[in-house]
C-alpha cells in the first residue's frame, strides 16, 4: 500500500497545554503515524518570545503565526495561544484556507463558535474542541456523537479545577477564601489573575459550550448566569456540612420544561450546597466531573483531570488524530447542530432551592415573620434550623423549590425587616429530587 501524503501541523502557542502537545506528537510519531495512516509532522509552533530556550528545534520556531498557518504544507492548525485575538483571526483565516483547526480555547469557543463552526462547514474541514471543557476528560465528543441519538436532560458538572481546589480544600481545613486561594496559587492551581477562574467566568464558558451542544442550540456566555465562589465563607462549609451537604460550583445547563409543552434552555454557574450522596460532591482538589442526564441513557458520569498540560494534551491529540485521520481518508467530523435553536431561560424563572443564613433578634415571633415572607411568596420551606442565642443568634432555612425570582424575592424581604440583623448567606441547593 502507498503511503499517503504526510499531515503537516502547526502549534499556535507554546505555553502549559502547547508545550506539552509539542512533546507528544515528537515522542509518539510512529505510533501517531500507524493511526492515521500517514506520517503526522510538525511544521512550525508559534511562540511569543524567540529568544526563550525551548526543547524544540530552533527552525521550527516562529513569532509568525499568520505565516505558519497560510503555509501550504500546513493541513491542521492546533491553537493553544488562548485569548480571542489573534486566536479568532487566525482559527477563522486556517478554516477558510481548507486547514482543520483543533483548539482549546473555551473563551475563544463561547463567544465565537457560531462564526468559527460556519467557516468550517463552508470549507468542509473540521474544528474540533474536546480539550476546552474539563480537559482530559472526554465530554464534548460523548454528548456530539455518542448521544446524538438520545434526549439530553441536564449536564451539571465541576468543571473548573481552581474553585474547586479552593472549595475541596475549604471544606476540608475550615481556612478562609483567601487564604486556601493563596494556596492554590502556591501550589499552581491558581493563575496571577484568578478572575476567570474564581468569577466563574470560566466555568461559565464552558456552560455555554455545553448546552449549545447538548441542546442544539446556540448559546453564548453572555446566556450564562453566572456567580463565582468569592463570598463563600467556612460558615457556609460548616453550615452546609450540618445538612448533609458541601459546597461546589457547578456547571448547570437543563431543558427546563413549562407546563405548556415549551422549552427552554437554561445555562447557569453558581456555587451551590449539593448532599454529600450525590456524585459531585465526592469530587475534590482539582479534579472535574461531568453528570449528564438523557432521556434514554439515564445518568452517566465523566471523571478526571479537568486541566494541566499533559492532560489537556492528551485531549487535544485525540482531536488532532480524528483531524488527521479525516483529511488521510476522508469524512469529517460532526458539524455545529443548532437545529433546535430553543429560547435561553431567565434565572428567574427557573426552579431552584435556596440556603439561607441570617442573624436575627432572638425573641417570640421572628421565626414566624421569617416563615411568612417565605409563604408569601409561595416559597415552601424544608427545613429551618437556629443556631447560637441571644446576640448570635441565627437562622437557617432551605427551601423546597420555586422559581428563582421567588426566592430572591424573599431574600430582599428578609434583609428588610427589623428583626433580621444581615443575611449572612444565601446559596442554592442542587442534587435534590424534590
Ligand atoms: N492549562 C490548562 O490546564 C488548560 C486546560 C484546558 C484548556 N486550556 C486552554 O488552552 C489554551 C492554552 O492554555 P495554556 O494554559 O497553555 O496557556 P499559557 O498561557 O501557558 O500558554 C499560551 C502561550 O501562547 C503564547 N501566545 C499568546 N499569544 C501569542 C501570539 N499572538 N503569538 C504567539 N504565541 C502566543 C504565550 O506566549 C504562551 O506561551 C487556552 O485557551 C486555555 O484556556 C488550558
Ligand atoms: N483554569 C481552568 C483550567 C482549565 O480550563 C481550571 O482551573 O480548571
Ligand atoms: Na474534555
Amino acid at each position: 500500500m502507498s503511503e499517503k501524503k504526510t499531515i503537516g501541523i502547526a502549534v499556535l502557542g507554546m505555553g502549559n497545554v502547547g508545550a506539552e502537545v509539542v512533546r507528544i506528537i515528537e515522542e509518539n510519531a510512529a505510533d501517531l503515524r500507524a493511526r492515521v495512516g500517514a506520517p503526522v509532522e510538525l511544521r512550525g509552533v508559534a511562540v511569543r518570545d524567540l529568544s526563550r530556550p525551548r526543547k524544540i528545534a530552533q527552525e521550527l520556531i516562529t513569532d509568525d503565526p499568520a505565516g505558519l498557518v497560510a503555509r501550504d504544507d500546513v493541513d491542521i492548525v492546533v491553537e493553544l495561544m488562548g485569548g480571542i485575538d489573534p486566536a479568532r483571526e487566525l482559527i477563522r483565516t486556517a478554516l477558510e484556507s481548507g486547514k482543520s483547526v483543533v483548539t482549546a480555547n473555551k473563551a475563544l469557543l463561547a463567544e465565537y463558535t457560531g462564526e468559527l463552526a460556519t467557516a468550517a462547514a463552508q470549507a468542509k474541514v473540521d474544528l474540533y474542541f474536546e480539550a476546552a471543557v474539563a480537559g482530559a476528560i472526554p465530554v464534548v465528543r460523548p454528548l456530539m456523537q455518542s448521544l446524538a441519538g438520545d434526549t439530553v436532560e441536564r449536564v451539571a458538572g465541576i468543571v473548573n479545577g481552581t474553585t474547586n481546589f479552593i472549595l475541596s480544600a475549604m471544606a476540608e481545613t475550615g481556612a478562609a477564601y483567601d487564604e486556601t486561594l493563596a494556596e492554590a496559587g502556591r501550589l499552581g492551581y491558581a493563575e496571577a489573575d484568578p478572575t476567570a477562574d474564581v468569577e466563574g467566568y470560566d466555568a461559565a464558558a464552558k456552560a455555554a459550550i455545553l448546552a449549545s451542544i447538548a441542546f442544539h442550540t446556540r448559546v453564548t456566555a453572555a446566556d450564562v448566569y453566572r456567580e463565582g465562589i468569592t463570598h463563600v465563607t467556612p460558615d457556609d462549609l460548616a453550615a452546609a456540612r450540618k445538612f448533609d451537604c458541601t459546597v461546589k460550583l457547578l456547571s448547570i445547563c437543563e431543558r427546563v420544561r413549562g407546563d405548556d409543552g415549551s422549552q427552554r434552555v437554561s445555562a447557569r454557574v453558581y456555587p451551590a450546597l449539593i448532599p454529600l450522596s450525590h456524585p459531585l460532591a465526592t469530587v475534590n482538589g482539582a479534579f472535574n466531573a461531568v453528570v449528564v442526564e438523557a432521556e434514554n441513557a439515564g445518568r452517566l458520569m465523566f471523571y478526571g483531570q479537568g486541566a494541566g498540560g499533559a492532560p489537556t494534551a492528551s485531549a487535544v491529540l485525540g482531536d488532532m488524530v480524528m483531524a488527521a485521520r479525516n483529511k488521510v481518508h476522508g469524512g469529517r467530523g460532526p458539524l455545529e447542530s443548532t437545529y433546535a435553536s430553543l429560547p435561553i431561560a431567565s434565572i428567574d424563572e427557573v426552579p431552584t432551592r435556596y440556603y439561607v443564613s441570617m442573624r436575627v433578634a432572638d425573641k417570640p415571633g421572628v421565626l414566624s415573620q421569617v416563615a411568612n415572607e417565605f409563604s408569601k411568596r409561595s416559597v415552601s420551606i424544608a427545613a429551618v434550623r437556629q443556631e447560637g442565642a441571644g446576640d448570635d443568634a441565627r437562622l437557617i432555612v432551605v427551601t423546597h423549590r420555586a422559581p428563582d425570582r421567588a426566592q430572591s424575592e424573599c431574600v430582599a424581604a428578609l434583609e428588610d425587616m427589623d428583626s433580621v440583623t444581615t443575611v449572612s448567606s444565601v446559596l442554592r441547593l442542587e442534587g435534590t429530587d424534590d
